[in-house]
């Protein structure tokens, strides 16, 4: 039996950088079966635009999976509503964004692909088409019906995961429960374990308020909600550290010693995680019930057909993407 994987590849915003990086990594070699879920004149018109050789094959479940050949990539053609015009977005290409994103979930809960990596899309454009979309960890959590998934992104040195994902500053206190932390903590300590090897993960937990909490004088909710579910956590024989103050708890001094960071919120966790490894890390969806990897990065519309969009976190994302599908092919 092969064992190569088939991963399926959503490029994302049509208007954006992904219909590139998809064409640009295309050019490389893969231990897997690559296969778009596109347009596939959009596709063909980015590949002239940017003067990369492309060959579209029309995807077929049958036979075993081959290994990627260099230049060529099966597709599973989806429409646009309307050709892109590059770097402009267009809300009459929302619902396509989010029906290539059906056909990845529907593939991978049918077996039919072993992983989905996904490129950038564009949230707001999506509303604006009139689809309720916050991302695509809430996206796939729902398409898979899958109460609780955690956001996890990762770069040498650095794996950082959140409480809460894309909701508005103001809701996220009130999202703070005991209910999502221990979920969220549980997710993440038992995937460090399985999927990245690691026998005791160690979790270092941010506070949510300023200096955590400063003893109650600044918040209470490390006191009240972060503390006893860490200590419960810790009584059942995991290791979480915290809550600590989140502006000094990255430093090499606890990071060295720890396997993840737990934030408590997007704009707490991920701009540090960006500065030390923007262009070069990996998303990845953690809980759900097949394996889905993304980008660090968003739709660089500014970028988009010049040929200088960075495939750094692209390729990363293909490569775990790939190792994981393959781990558990042989996990059969
Ligand atoms: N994985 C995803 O789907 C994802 C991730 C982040 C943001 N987004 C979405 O992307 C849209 C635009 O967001 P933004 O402007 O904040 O972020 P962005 O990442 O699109 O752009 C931020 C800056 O980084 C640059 N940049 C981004 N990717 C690059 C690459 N591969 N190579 C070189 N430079 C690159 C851009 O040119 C820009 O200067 C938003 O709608 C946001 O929601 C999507
Ligand atoms: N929060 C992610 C980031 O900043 O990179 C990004 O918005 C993508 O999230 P989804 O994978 O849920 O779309």
């Amino acid at each position: 039996m092969s064992n190569f994987p088939r991963i399926a590849i959503t490029p994302g915003e049509p208007s954006g950088i992904g219909p590139d990086l998809v064409l640009k990594i295309a050019q490389q070699d893969w231990p897997a079966t690559i296969i778009v879920l596109a347009d596939k004149d959009m596709l063909q018109d980015r590949a002239t635009l940017l003067g990369l050789p492309i060959k579209l094959k029309e995807f077929s479940d049958e036979g075993e999976p081959q290994k990627h050949t260099p230049g060529e990539l099966f597709i599973i053609h989806h429409a646009l509503a309307e050709a892109t015009e590059v770097g402009v977005l267009n809300e009459k290409n929302g619902r396509y964004v989010v029906d290539t994103l059906t056909t990845a979930s529907a593939g991978n809960m049918a077996g039919t692909f072993d992983a989905i990596c996904t490129g950038p899309v564009h949230k707001g454009i999506i509303n604006q088409a009139g689809v309720p979309f916050s991302g695509h960890t809430e996206f796939f959590a729902n398409h898979s019906n899958t109460s609780d998934v955690v956001m996890l992104l990762a770069t040498e040195g650095l794996r950082v995961a959140l409480v809460t994902t894309h909701i508005p500053l103001a809701y996220v206190a009130k999202a703070i429960t005991p209910e999502r932390i221990t979920k969220v903590a549980t997710i993440l300590y038992q995937d460090l374990q399985v999927k990245f090897g690691i026998d005791k993960p160690k979790i270092l937990v941010c506070g949510l308020n300023p200096h955590a909490g400063e003893g109650g004088h600044l918040g209470k909710e490390e006191i009240e909600i972060i503390e006893p579910v860490l200590a419960q956590l810790n009584a059942e024989g995991m290791d979480f550290v915290g809550p600590l103050p989140a502006d000094t708890l990255f430093q090499p001094k606890y990071l060295d010693s720890a396997d993840a960071v737990l934030a408590m919120y997007h704009d707490q966790g991920l701009p540090v995680l960006k500065y030390k490894g923007f262009g070069n890390a990996v998303n990845i969806t953690l809980g759900l019930p097949y394996i889905r990897t993304s980008v660090d990065h968003g739709t660089a519309l500014d970028l988009a057909g010049t040929g200088t969009a960075n495939t750094g976190s692209m390729e990363v994302a293909i490569a775990h993407a790939i190792k994981m599908a393959i781990e558990n092919k042989a996990k059969r």
